[in-house]
This record gives structure tokens, sequence and C-alpha cells, in this order.
């Protein structure tokens, strides 16, 4: 589409739902700067306004408010002066402590006349109209005024580095982090909890918190948690991924104007879009053209699973459900839903794995007529589920690597598509817990695994790569992409923030950085898509939550028009990502709750009130998810844009 055609609110959507790495940011940016459009300047204003109304929230009067700069070297400091002069100039008390060598000459000029005071770290520090050079003792005197600096101030404004960082913080800027934040003390695991309780200071982020993996969103080594980010340009993926968006707090985004128009983000999220996924029903249906689920989930020991997933699928708009386990799970599945049809037919879409202990998970079962106890283990249903997986085997022929796609089979491309037999020709497949280890070597991207990180971690071992939970939950996009590379499953990686990695299309355009003004090439194929889903409540961390998951999966693969997901790369992942939405969107409703795990930003002088928050709501248990899963469908169906709860 074209830019001129994008209305503002396709725009505004646009910026709220996809981030940008670092290189794209840049290269967007280039054209404005030579036009001249002062883009440094418009982003200290809106930033020096975000701080004078989060002054305002609590009460302070910007003229009887003390703020500091934490001012790095580079253009992040150089922001951070222009804003701080800014809010000088409207009275407050502020003091600028620089961390780098440098600072920002023209920023520091405005500062400075603005009567600001300037405060030295690095003793190799060459700042003009600041004498050079000073010991170690005084370096270390130095640092216990910054500190109570801080200590005494109402807003901390880091702008030690944004974009430009790389790797773990160094020198000054680490040690005012770790004064700031304690190593240790993890990132709020939601964004609308400040991190600092409400407490003083409250620390405004420019462009990025200092000391975050801008472009993968990891925590490399300390940092300092926002309260708000105001972030310029465009969303950087550290906005979206976790565990760094944790860190972001409120993300308030600077529209500078910059040219989206076919420019492939590094993360998006599927937001209110889920519901243009949702198959609306015609008058010529029948229960089979709407879909039929299949679903071999559950076991003797965790019936209960086999129940959350099959009238979760029930209840996610599809015709029938076909459910294949034991006798008490069965009897269980009836028992809650007698539409539900046990045994084997033609289906849509499956299910398998949710309830059913891995390889290893020996069990004990009392039997209540002798009283005595037996191990078993869950033969059947992991017999079951590895023949049905056996089917979606990528042998060495079709794996497609001789084309350079991973997943992407030579007779897909283009009209030679032929989806009329092997694992082409079967179903789309949630495949979760239990039968994650049951996971062919190669699979096609229609094949979509929902591990938690443990769960990840423990797949990846099998594919030979040595990591555990926590290096999973450390680095979760770059193991969930690990993932989606070596198996060519689509990847949905649970959590707060669930990270789906998927196929992407095809090839699209990125624009290059260079020095004239043109400004779009194609520069990559990209090959993966990755979208992330935080549409849920804290609440939703409960027993049988992925069960339900899995069932909407199952639903939501199933009514796609049968064949489009094997033939379109990214509508898996596209698929995933909306299941994920809507499963997180009905525990909003359930628990009465407007918080999320991942909010859109705010666009800086767009209308529209903040609602996070204001609802905490209730405990919720996963069948209450279910419940809500009818009028969830429902506001989703009717109104896939403009969405309240
Ligand atoms: N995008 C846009 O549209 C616009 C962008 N703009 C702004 O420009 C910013 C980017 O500026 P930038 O390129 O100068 O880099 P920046 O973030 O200041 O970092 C470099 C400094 O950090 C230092 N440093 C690096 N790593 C470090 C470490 N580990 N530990 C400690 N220090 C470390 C590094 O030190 P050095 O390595 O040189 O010794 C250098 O001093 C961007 O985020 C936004 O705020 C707006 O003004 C206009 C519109
Ligand atoms: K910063």
């Amino acid at each position: 589409m074209d830019e001129m055609m994008m209305t503002k609110q396709m725009r505004r959507s646009a910026l709220q739902r996809n981030a940008y790495d670092v290189e794209t940011v840049r290269a967007m940016e280039r054209p404005l700067l030579n036009r001249g459009v002062p883009l440094m300047r418009m982003a200290a204003s809106a930033a020096a306004q975000v701080t004078d109304e989060l002054l305002d929230e609590h009460d302070i009067d910007v003229a009887d408010a003390n703020i500091v700069l934490l001012a790095g070297a580079g253009d992040n400091g150089g922001d951070g002066l222009y804003a701080a002069a800014q809010l000088a100039r409207a009275g407050a008390q502020v003091t600028t402590i620089a961390v780098g060598e440098s600072l920002h000459i023209q920023g520091l000029l405005a500062f400075t006349h603005s009567g600001g005071r300037l405060l030295v770290l690095n003793p190799e520090a060459s700042i003009p109209g600041v004498s050079n050079g000073f010991g170690a003792g005084e370096a270390g005197e130095r640092l216990q005024a910054a500190m109570e600096l801080v200590q005494h101030a109402d807003v901390v404004l880091d702008a030690m580095t944004g974009i430009g960082v790389h790797g773990p913080l160094q020198g000054p800027a680490a040690t005012m982090a770790q004064m700031l934040h304690p190593a240790g003390e993890s990132a709020k695991g939601s964004h609308t909890t400040p991190c600092t309780n409400g407490e003083k200071p409250f620390v405004v982020a420019i462009d990025t918190p200092s000391g975050i993996g801008v472009n993968d969103g990891t925590l490399p080594g300390s940092y300092i948690p926002a309260d708000v980010t105001v972030m310029f340009g465009a969303m950087k993926p550290c906005a979206m991924l976790p565990p760094a968006t944790f860190t972001c707090g409120r993300v308030v985004l600077i529209d500078f104007g910059f040219d989206i128009t076919h420019i492939v983000p590094a993360v998006s999220s599927i937001d209110n879009k889920a519901g243009t996924m949702l198959r609306r029903p015609k008058p010529t249906d029948s229960k089979y053209s709407r879909g039929v689920v299949g679903l071999i989930t559950g076991s003797v020991k965790y019936p209960g699973a086999a129940v959350l997933s099959s009238t979760a699928a029930n209840h996610c708009n599809i015709g029938m459900v076909r459910y294949l386990g034991p006798a008490n799970a069965a009897d269980m599945v009836l028992r809650n839903a007698p539409e539900i049809v046990t045994g084997k037919g033609r289906v849509q879409a499956w299910a398998v794995g949710s309830g059913v202990p891995t390889a290893d998970a020996l069990y004990v079962i009392e039997d209540h007529t002798s009283g005595r106890h037996s191990t078993h283990t869950p033969d059947a249903q992991r017999e079951a589920i590895a023949a049905l997986l056996n089917h979606y085997a990528l042998s060495d022929e079709n794996t497609g690597e001789s084309v350079g796609n991973a997943g992407i089979a030579p007779n897909r491309r283009g009209s030679d598509l032929d989806c009329s037999n092997g694992p082409w020709a079967m179903p789309p497949i949630c495949v979760d817990a239990g039968a994650l280890d049951l996971l062919p070597k190669r699979v096609p991207q229609h094949v979509v695994i929902t591990p938690h990180a443990g769960e990840l971690a423990a797949l990846l071992r099998l594919h030979g790569e040595q990591v555990d939970t926590s290096a999973v939950t450390a680095e979760p996009w770059r193991w969930a992409k690990r993932a989606h590379e070596l198996t060519g499953a689509t990847v949905l990686l649970k959590g707060a923030v669930t990270i789906i990695v998927g196929d992407s299309e095809m090839a699209g355009m990125a624009p290059q950085e260079n020095d004239d003004e043109t400004e779009h090439h194609i520069v990559a194929h990209k090959a993966t898509t990755t979208y992330i889903s935080g549409s849920g409540p804290a609440w939703l961390a409960t027993a049988g939550a992925g069960d339900v998951l899995a069932g909407i999966m199952a639903a939501m693969l199933a009514q796609q028009n049968e064949g489009q997901i094997q033939q379109h790369p990214s509508l898996s992942a596209t698929t995933a990502a909306s299941a994920s939405y809507i499963h997180g969107y009905a525990a909003g409703l359930a628990s009465q709750s407007n918080e999320q795990g991942w909010e859109p930003p705010e666009i800086f002088g767009a209308k529209g009130i903040r609602q996070s928050g204001e609802n905490p709501g209730h405990p919720i248990v996963a069948g209450d998810v279910v419940a809500a899963l009818p009028q969830a469908i429902e506001n989703l169906l009717g109104n896939s844009h403009e969405l309240t709860r």
C-alpha cells in the first residue's frame, strides 16, 4: 500500500504493532536527517513533555522538581541534554551526570545555557568548559555525590545509551545502573508496575532503557528499568521481546514520520487482528465445513487435560471435536461435552500431547479395587501420537535444504504446489507438552509446537544444543528461532509475552543504508517471521492454561481454509499468534482484568486514554478461560480493529 493512502489510523496501528531492528531504524531516519528534519530536537522536546506529564500525574510541579540526567557520550546523551535543558527552562533543578568520555556538544551548550549543573564521573573525560583529569579518590567522591543526587531526585532521565549500545554496560554507566537497580533484582513481569513501586525517583528512559539488548530483547548486564520509555521513530525489538520488554515500563512512541511502507519488521504483534483469523460461519456450512478438530490429549493420570483441551476447541468456533484417549479421560470429556465424538475420523487439525507425560515419566496409579499400586507408562497415548507424528517427518529429500530455505519443500514453490501426499498433505497439528519429545527431526511449518521455556530447552537438547531452562528464559527469541531452524516447525514459546517464530511469506523490502536517498532495496530474504502475543493478564498463569491453548490452537488451525496453511508459509505463524491472542483475551474477559503481559505503545500526541491497570481483575481457573471463549470470539469477530473490554 502506498504511504499516501495509509490513513492516520492505519499508520498508528502499524507503528503500534511492529518493531524494527536498529539498522532499519537508522536507515529510515537517514532521509529525514538528509532533509534537515531536526529529529534530535523533536525527540528531546517530546521526552521533556512526557517527563512533565509524569511529574504532573504525581502532583509534582516541574518548578519544584529535582531532575537528574544520566548522559552518555552519544546522541542518546544529546537527546537527554536537550530534554534536560527544556525542563530546566521550565524551572526544574536539573543536574547532568556525565558517564562517558565526552558529551554531545550542542546539547551541552543548550543545557549549560538553561542553567543546569554538571557532574562528570569519568576521570578520562574530555568535556569543553570542564577541567579535565582527576584522581581515583576524587572519582570515588564524585560517584558518592552522584548516588546522593539520584536518591534525592524526583525523576532520573536515563540517556546513557540508546540504539548505539554494544554489549553489557561498562564503566561509570554500569556503576550508575547497578546503583539504581542492584544486581539480582529482577525486572518486573508486567510493565504496568513501575520499577520503583511508585517511589522516587521515577525513571524516564530516553529511546531505550540503558543496558538492554536493543535488537534481541536480552539483558546482557546491568540496566535501568524504566517507568516510562520515550521511544523515537519506531519501536525497536526490545520494546516487544521478553525479558527486555518488562524493563521498558510504559512506552510512549514519538512518530517522526518514517516511511514504513513495505518495510519488514523484526517483530510484530497480532493484536486484535486475531479476529480476522476467525472463520465466520456461512448459511451453507455444515459441521464438517466449519472445521473438525482431532485431539490426542490427556492420559490416565491427567484426564483433566483432555477435558480442558477438548472443551476449549469445542468452544472455539468449529464444527466438531473428535477425542482419542484412555477410557477414563474419554468418559470425563463426554460428561463435560456430550457433543464431542470419541474415536477416529477425518479432521482438519490436530492437537496432541497436552496432559500426556513424557517418555521418562513413569508414574504410579492406585488400583481402587485391589488397593495395589502399579507403575504405568502412558504407552497408548504416546504410541498413537508417535504414529501420527511419523506422517509429518520430512525425509532428507523433502526438507528443502537444497533450495536454502528451511522447511520449505521444493514442490511447494508457486504453482507446483503438491499437497496431495506426504507430510504436506497432513492436516496442521499443534504439538504440546508430552508430545514434544516425539516430534520428528524435521517437520513442515504447519506443525506448531507450543513449549514453555523448560520444554523448549529439553527439545533443543534432543537436537544437540547445550541449553537449559534459564538460558531459554534469558534469550527466548534466540532459542525460539533456533528451534524453528532446527525442526522446521512453527514455534510458539509460552510466557507472559509469548513468542511465535515461523516461516515468512516471501522476500520483503528493507531499506538499505546509503548516502543517497534511494530508500528501498530488497536487501534480504527474510525467511522467518516473529510475532509476540501478551494479551493475557497475570491471572492466566494457572494450571491447565496450556491445555486450553492447545485446544484453541487446533480450533484456529482447523477453521482456516483447508490446504491454505500448507500453501502459505506465514499462515501457521499468524494462526498460532491469533490463537495465543484469543487465549489471553478470553482470560482478560474471564478475570475482568485489563492488565496484559504486553501492551501496544501510546503514540505521543494521539488521543486516547490508557486503560491499563485500571481493572486488576480477579483470579481465574483454566475452565473460566474456556467459558469466556464465546464472548471473546463475538468481540473479536464483531470488530477486529477497535476493541475494548
Ligand atoms: N533513531 C532515530 O531516529 C533518532 C535517534 N536519536 C538518538 O540517537 C541515539 C543513538 O545515538 P548514537 O548512535 O550516538 O548511540 P548511543 O545510543 O548514544 O550510544 C553510543 C554511546 O554509548 C556508549 N556505549 C556504547 N556501548 C556501551 C556500553 N556497553 N557501556 C557503556 N557505554 C557504551 C558509546 O561509547 P563508546 O563506545 O563510543 O566509547 C557512546 O558514547 C538513539 O538511541 C536516540 O536516542 C535521536 O537523537 C534522533 C532520532
Ligand atoms: K537510554
